[in-house]
């Protein structure tokens, strides 16, 4: 971008915005106090002429109101016109009363007043001079008028104080004829030659700045007319230090509408710009308010640029303390992926030893198994070596009325009994061998002994039976179930085989699974009972035969 386009504002530019404001915002006041001052000049020529007494509801600077209440009756006029030209109004209605009772003038009738006043516009009329609505007098708002009129009598009344000559002749609107409103300037004043400055015309000024320059001269002139002498320098310092206003204003929202700033464009190019500008409207303006308004836009430039400065460096230190966290983070990322890489490489081994452990422990079960195995033939080697079919015989104590009877046993051995034959059978003795022999006194936990290595071999697999053989009441009942009143030491084999054969299988559950069922059958008589049968029917084996 070229630096004449970066400001979009000229110093003439800025002149001219305020004084076009200065000028609308004086406008009004100025238009009412003009008014104001034709109004007094009025007021004060219509009471000389006819006396402070006869203009008493007139006062020297009557407000609008005041003005029109004080003609209203037209008695005013009509004196001063026929003052000015005599017999100019040949009947004027005179107050029957005194005024003062009525200072608006409402002891007159509508009549009265309409009559005088009508009276006087007749007669200005006739004269050639501006006239009025005769209802002005009634309504406010229209003085102007009246005040023209009165302006113009007061005109043609001097014309022909100075001699009448030639025609008189009425402009329009009579401008106040005080000195103090016409302003004429030498050159050597310091404005007219700011202006005349203003319209130096620069090698370098484009057209746009001559038509400012133009314009300008002619809001200057606009702006400066009526004034008084003395009130130009304060009126010209007013409007200087409001343009330094407008373009500080500007310059400050220019440079701030241009963030954020790159270092050597925006900025420097406005100031560039605004350097230009600043030189060419230096011719037009007042040198010394150029360079203060220089001093203060470079110092507004590097208090902008310290504030560019000190957010760079925030931006920095945060940069700086970011990578910071990061360099932290990634030191602990890494130290906890070397954790981890650790832990899985710790777990992999532990995995690996219970693993190696785990075969250990199976190679020794498998072993065990073996040995087991081993055991197990061992041991039913042993038993087969023990026979196959054993035969023990128990001998069944005297019972309690039996204590007197006589004992055929001779002599109990390791497996041999001796017994006496009685005498019918010719005396003498018979032996008999067992496996073993279990005499009277032998207890019911000392039978079962040599009985439980046969419960171990079922579990085993091997077929097993025991069974009891004897005469009626020979003690085989007791022997395999125990008496009426069974207890935990009188129990018999069967109870004690079935203790045994459930005690090992959940001993051995972690290996074998074994299925126990039980089935209990009589033969007696040749006949052959199912003693857990529960109905009748299939109680007996009927076909039963062996
Ligand atoms: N070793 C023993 N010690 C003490 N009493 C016994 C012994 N053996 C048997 N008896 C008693 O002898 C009686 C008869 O025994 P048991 O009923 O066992 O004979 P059994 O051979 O079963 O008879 P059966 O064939 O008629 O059924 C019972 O009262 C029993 O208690």
């Amino acid at each position: 971008m070229a630096d004449d386009s970066t400001l979009s504002f000229s110093m003439a530019s800025v002149v001219e915005d305020v004084l076009n404001r200065s000028q609308a915002l004086d406008m009004d006041s100025r238009r009412a106090q003009e008014a104001a001052i034709r109004r007094y000049e009025g007021a004060a020529w219509l009471r000389k002429m006819v006396g402070v007494v006869g203009a008493k509801d007139l006062p020297a600077e009557p407000s609008e109101e005041e003005f029109r209440l004080g003609l209203r009756s037209g008695l005013i006029l009509c004196n001063v016109i026929n003052k000015v030209h005599p017999g100019a109004v040949s009947k004027v209605v005179e107050s029957s009363c005194d005024s003062a009772a009525s200072p608006d003038g409402a002891a007159l009738s509508a009549y009265q007043y309409f009559e005088n006043a009508r009276n006087f516009l007749v007669a200005v009329e006739q004269m050639g001079l501006p006239t009025f609505e005769a209802s002005d007098l009634e309504q406010g708002g229209k003085t102007s008028r009246i005040v023209n009129c009165v302006l113009a009598l007061k005109s043609y009344s001097e014309w022909k104080q100075t001699g009448g000559h030639g025609t008189w002749r009425f402009g329009g609107t009579v401008k106040p004829s005080t000195p103090s409103k016409s302003i004429v300037r030498k050159n050597s004043d310091p404005f007219s030659n700011s202006l005349s400055k203003m319209n130096v015309q620069s090698p370098e000024t484009d057209n746009n700045n001559k038509m400012h320059n133009s314009s300008l001269s002619t809001l200057v002139r606009a702006v400066l007319m009526d004034k008084k002498p003395d009130e130009v320098p304060v009126l010209l310092e007013s409007l200087l230090s409001k343009v330094m206003e407008e373009f500080e204003h500007r310059i400050a929202s220019q440079v701030e509408s241009q963030k954020p700033v790159p270092k050597d464009s925006p900025t420097l190019s406005a100031n560039r710009t605004f350097l230009k500008h600043t030189t060419c409207d230096a011719k037009v303006e007042d040198r010394n308010a150029a360079v203060v308004v220089k001093e203060k836009i470079s110092h507004k430039n590097v208090v902008h640029d310290e504030e560019i400065k000190r957010k760079h460096i925030k931006h920095q230190m945060a940069f700086v303390a970011q990578q910071e966290d990061i360099e932290a983070l990634k030191q602990t990322l890494s130290t906890t992926k070397t954790g981890m890489q650790f832990m899985q490489k710790k777990f992999f081994e532990e995995i690996k030893n219970l693993g190696q452990h785990v075969l250990g422990l199976a190679h020794a079960a498998s072993g065990y198994h073996r040995v087991l195995e081993e055991n197990r033939k061992l041991y039913n080697q042993v038993q087969d070596l023990k026979g196959n079919i054993r035969v023990y015989c128990r001998v069944r104590p005297f019972l309690g009325r039996q204590s007197n009877a006589t004992n055929t046993v001779d002599c109990i051995e390791e497996g041999t009994i001796s017994i006496n034959t009685p005498p019918k059978y010719g005396k003498g003795r018979r032996s008999f061998s067992f496996n073993k022999i279990f005499g009277p006194s032998a207890t019911q936990e000392e039978v079962f002994e040599d009985t439980r290595p046969l419960i171990r071999s079922v579990l085993d697999g091997y077929n097993v039976c025991i069974f009891a053989y004897g005469q009626t009441g020979s003690g085989k009942t007791h022997t395999m179930s125990g008496p009426k009143d069974l207890t935990e030491s009188n129990q018999g084999v069967n109870y004690r085989a079935l203790g045994d054969l459930f005690l090992l299988a959940e001993q051995r559950k972690g290996t074998f699974q074994y299925d126990v069922s039980v089935q209990m059958i009589e033969i007696y008589n040749e006949q052959v009972r199912d003693l857990l049968a529960t109905d009748s029917l299939t109680k007996r084996y009927p076909f039963f035969s062996y």
